[in-house]
């Protein structure tokens, strides 16, 4: 077993509890991934609480998608974090989780537009808030496949973009480590709120 799977684990699981602390993965919803080399990852088994995730909840795979442990079975949504690895060699994690705010805005707006808050400087090459961060929102489809590929597309026309939405279901973003896709996950949960509850103020 190699320190970097040991380590990357250990964040992963860290992660999940955290985000089950603050009700982001409930049930067994939500999946998480790692990077391991230039063709591998960790990524969590289906089915998994990510919120009570130990060592036996993750496998490695290829960034094709295919377990490279017999008897394990990758998250049903391995393609959405492949897809990532696969466009960009320097993301190093991608996070999936369901919270309730991201999965009410999904389903009431066609994009969250982020614009004016502080916090907006979580993400990397932001550094105002003056910047405007789109977060589109994708129809939900149980085609894996083909949300990867209009996922792939649409961050070939907007490179810039630091997460999505799928409409009823949940968030995806990503980073260079588990630390900073972490932070990017707390940063957008805070943003969500305040857009929510702007939405309710502005009623
Ligand atoms: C019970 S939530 C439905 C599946 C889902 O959206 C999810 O994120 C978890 O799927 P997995 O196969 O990764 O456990
Ligand atoms: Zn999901």
């Amino acid at each position: 077993m190699s320190d970097t799977l040991s380590r990357l684990r250990g964040e992963l699981i860290a992660a999940g509890q955290f985000f089950h602390s603050k009700g982001w993965v409930p049930a067994t919803s939500s999946n998480f991934s790692a990077r391991l080399g230039a063709e591998d990852m960790l990524i969590t088994s289906s089915g998994q609480h990510k919120g009570r995730l130990d060592d036996n909840g993750f496998l490695r795979a290829d960034l094709q998608g295919v377990s490279l442990e017999t008897g394990k079975r990758p998250s049903a949504e391995t393609g959405l974090h492949t897809v990532m690895y696969r466009r960009d060699p320097a993301i190093g994690c991608v996070l999936h989780t369901h919270s309730v705010n991201a999965t009410v805005l999904s389903m009431r707006l066609e994009e969250v537009v982020l614009a004016g808050y502080e916090v907006q400087k979580a993400f990397p090459g932001v550094e105002t808030h003056e910047s405007r961060l789109m977060i589109p929102i994708f129809p939900n489809s149980q085609d894996i496949p083909a949300l990867a590929a209009e996922v792939n597309a649409y961050l070939d026309a907007h490179p810039q973009t630091v997460a999505y939405l799928i409409r009823g279901h949940g968030l995806y973003t990503w980073g260079t480590t588990v630390a900073d896709t972490l932070r990017h996950i707390e940063a957008l949960e805070f943003l969500f709120e305040c857009v929510y509850r702007q939405l309710l103020l502005d009623r």
